[in-house]
């Protein structure tokens, strides 16, 4: 089993892997995995499906810790899934709160619930939420941390594609008036380079490649760099047709 050897957790508002091996039994889905992401960075993290992607994003969220090496993360940070994980006995409202010491601040509540634009849900159950709804009521619980660093894990896999663009957008402006540094575990690569400052592909249980993205927001799809930039990643993610390596 790994052992923790460091964990260092009032770091300034970066990220910095150094050497993090992370097994399940005896194959090693993290090997060694160097990453360092700056202070208001957007990264997106792309990978074939078991190369362990949310394996990373649970580590540096504090929620595995068997692994080793070092890991250095600032200590407001907050997390997002691809379901949203509302809590169906509690209102929207507290479901942000969720977690938070102190007494329920349902101003605090409403203030990142208008934010993400279902201020007007505040006082609903869960339940009556729409897919869109439900997660921008979990992306409100992550921003009520006035996090650091935000990872998100596939948040908008499960939307169809018109919820997902808006949510997409959303969190491209949430991100640009917080200046929080973001890690996107996505598997779409467009939308990894639209929102990017830098998408990092994961192979073999480390950082096989990276392309920093240095097109002009709002981007665009048809855009030539753009083009090139997603042929190159999935040469590297082995699934362009017809491309030869
Ligand atoms: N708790 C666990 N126990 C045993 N094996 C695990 C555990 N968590 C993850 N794994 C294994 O580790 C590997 C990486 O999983 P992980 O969920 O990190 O992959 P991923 O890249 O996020 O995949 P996907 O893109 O499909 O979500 C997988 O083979 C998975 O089965």
């Amino acid at each position: 089993m790994a052992t923790q050897l460091h964990r260092r957790l009032n770091a300034p508002a970066a990220v910095a892997v150094h050497g993090l091996t992370r097994s399940f039994g005896t194959r090693r889905v993290i090997d060694n995995l160097d990453l360092n992401i700056q202070p208001g960075e957007f990264v997106a993290l792309l990978g074939a499906s078991g190369c362990g992607k949310s394996t990373l994003l649970r580590i540096l969220g504090d929620l595995d810790p068997e692994f080793s090496g070092e890991v250095t993360v600032p200590t407001r940070r907050a997390i997002a899934f691809q379901a949203p994980r509302l809590m169906p006995w509690k209102r929207v409202w507290r479901n942000v709160l969720l977690g938070l010491p102190g007494r329920p601040d349902r101003a605090r509540a409403e203030r990142a619930l208008d934010e993400v634009g279902i201020g007007h849900r505040a006082d609903v159950w869960p339940k009556v939420l729409s897919g869109g709804e439900a997660q921008r009521a979990s992306l409100a619980r992550a921003l009520v941390r006035e996090p650091d660093l935000l990872l998100l894990d596939e948040p908008f896999a499960a939307l169809d594609a018109l919820t997902r663009l808006k949510a997409q957008a959303l969190v491209a402006e949430l991100w640009q008036r917080h200046g929080c540094a973001v890690l996107l575990v996505t598997h779409d690569v467009e939308e990894a380079i639209l929102l990017a400052d830098r998408v990092l592909v994961m192979k073999d249980g480390v950082i096989a490649h990276q392309e920093s993205i240095a097109l002009p927001r709002p981007r665009d799809v048809a855009d030539p760099e753009f083009t090139r930039i997603r042929g190159e990643l999935l040469d590297w993610l082995g699934v362009r047709q017809g491309a030869a390596h």
